[in-house]
C-alpha cells in the first residue's frame, strides 16, 4: 500500500482530524494545503522556496504535461521527481477538469474526450487507459482517475450521466493501472444534488481506493452549497481513507473544509492573485499594485514573518510590480505560500486542542473585516 493516512486525533467538536499521509517520499502532515505546480513547477518557485514556505506536497497536472513537454520525455528524464527536482511527495491530477473545460474545443464519448490543444488546436484523445499511462510515466506518488467535472449549474440529469461515466471511467483506470508505487485516487461527482453524491461515493468506495478526490465543487456554486454537500457526503466517507477537495480554495474555505473532515487541499488561488499583485493579510487581501501603497514603507502584513515580510516594504514591493520586475510576484507568492501554510499549521495545531470552531470564528472575524 504506497500511500496511506493515519488518523492521530479527531477533534472534540466537528468532524475535523489530524493525521499523517504516507507516501513513497515521505510522510506529510494532514491537513494539508498543496500548492500547485500545473507545467511541474509552482510558478515563480524553486523547489526550496516552495518547501521554504512550507509546501510539502505539490500538485502537477496530466493535460498540461501531455501536451508539453509530453509524458515520454519526463519519463526519459527518470520521471517528475527527478525532472523538476522535487524530492517530496507529488499529486497528478488527471486531467478531467481541464478536457472538460475546453468547452467546444471537446467531444465526449463513452470511449473517451477528443479535444483540441489549448496551444495550437491539434487533436487529441484522451481515454482512461491514456490517461493512466501518462500517469504512470509521470510517476507521481498520487494519480488521480480519469473523470467527469459536471457544471454548475447543471440539469440533474447532467450530474446522472456524468457521475456514472465517472464510475465506469474509474473502472478502467483500476484495471489498467499497475505501477505499485503510485496510489490510484477515485473521484467522486454528483453536482450538488446530495442523493447522486452519496450514489458516486458509494459506487467508488465498493472498488476500495486508497483515497478519494471530490470533485466538482468550487465550479462557480455558492459556498454555502458546496459546504452543504460536504455535510451530507463527508459523515459516509470511511475514516481510514484520505478526502481530497480538490481545487479548493480560498483561506475561509479551508477552514470550513477541515470542520468537514477534508483532509487535503490545493488550490491555483494563492499563486495566481500573488502574479496579479494581490495577498491574502491578516486583515483580508491586499491588492500591493495599488497606488495608496507608493509610500507605504510597511510590511505587506505586519503579523507574517516571511521573507518577503521581513525584508521588503509595500513601497518596493508595488514598485517591482508595477515596472515588472520578476523579483515582484516571486516576493508575493512566496508570501501567500507561506499566508497558507501558516493557516494549516494554525488549524492543525486548533485541532491537536479542540478548539477549531474557536479559532474558524476568530480568524474569520478578522478576516473577513478587511
Ligand atoms: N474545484 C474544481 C475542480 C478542480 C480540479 C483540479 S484542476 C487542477 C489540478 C491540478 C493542477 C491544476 C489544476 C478538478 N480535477 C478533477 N480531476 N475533477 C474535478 O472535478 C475538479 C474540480
Amino acid at each position: 500500500m504506497p500511500v496511506k493516512i493515519k488518523i492521530e486525533k479527531k477533534e472534540k467538536h466537528t468532524r475535523a482530524r489530524l493525521g499523517k499521509l504516507t507516501t513513497p517520499h515521505g510522510e506529510v502532515e494532514t491537513p494539508i494545503f498543496m500548492p500547485v505546480g500545473t507545467q511541474a513547477t509552482v510558478k515563480t518557485m524553486t523547489p526550496e522556496e516552495v518547501k521554504e514556505t512550507g509546501g510539502r506536497l505539490v500538485l502537477s497536472n496530466t493535460y498540461h504535461l501531455y501536451l508539453r513537454p509530453g509524458h515520454d520525455l519526463v519519463k526519459e528524464a527518470g520521471g517528475l521527481h527527478k525532472f523538476m527536482n522535487w524530492d517530496g511527495p507529488i499529486l497528478t491530477d488527471s486531467g478531467g477538469f481541464q478536457v472538460f473545460s475546453l468547452g467546444p474545443l471537446r467531444t465526449i464519448t463513452e470511449e473517451g474526450v477528443e479535444f483540441r490543444s489549448h496551444i495550437d488546436g491539434s487533436k487529441h484523445f484522451f481515454t482512461p487507459e491514456k490517461v493512466m499511462e501518462i500517469e504512470q510515466a509521470l510517476g507521481a506518488d498520487i494519480a488521480m482517475a480519469f473523470d467527469e467535472c459536471a457544471p454548475y449549474p447543471c440539469e440533474k440529469e447532467y450530474a446522472v450521466a456524468a457521475l456514472e461515466r465517472t464510475t465506469r471511467w474509474a473502472e478502467r483506470c483500476k484495471r489498467v493501472h499497475k505501477r505499485e508505487d503510485q496510489a490510484l485516487f477515485g473521484i467522486i461527482q454528483g453536482g450538488v444534488f446530495p442523493d447522486l453524491r452519496e450514489r458516486s461515493a458509494k459506487e467508488l468506495l465498493a472498488m476500495d481506493f486508497p483515497g478519494y478526490g471530490i470533485g466538482g465543487l468550487s465550479v462557480g456554486e455558492p459556498k454555502e452549497l458546496m459546504y452543504e454537500v460536504l455535510d451530507q457526503l463527508m459523515p459516509i466517507m470511511p475514516e481510514d481513507k484520505p478526502r481530497y477537495l480538490m481545487g479548493v480554495g480560498s483561506p475561509d474555505c479551508l477552514i470550513e473544509g477541515v470542520v468537514r473532515g477534508v483532509d487535503m487541499f490545493d488550490c491555483v488561488l494563492p499563486t495566481r492573485i500573488a502574479r496579479n499583485g494581490t495577498v491574502f493579510t491578516h486583515n483580508g487581501k491586499l491588492t500591493v499594485r495599488n497606488a495608496e501603497y507608493a509610500r507605504d514603507f510597511r510590511p505587506m502584513d505586519q503579523q507574517c514573518d516571511c521573507y518577503a515580510c521581513r525584508n521588503y516594504s509595500r513601497a518596493y514591493i508595488r514598485h517591482l510590480i508595477k515596472t515588472d520586475e520578476i523579483l515582484g510576484i516571486r516576493l508575493t507568492t512566496i508570501h501567500n505560500l507561506h499566508f497558507i501554510q501558516h493557516l494549516m499549521q494554525n488549524i492543525r495545531q486548533a485541532i491537536r486542542e479542540d478548539r477549531l470552531l474557536e479559532y474558524r470564528e476568530d480568524f474569520l472575524k478578522v478576516f473577513n473585516a478587511g
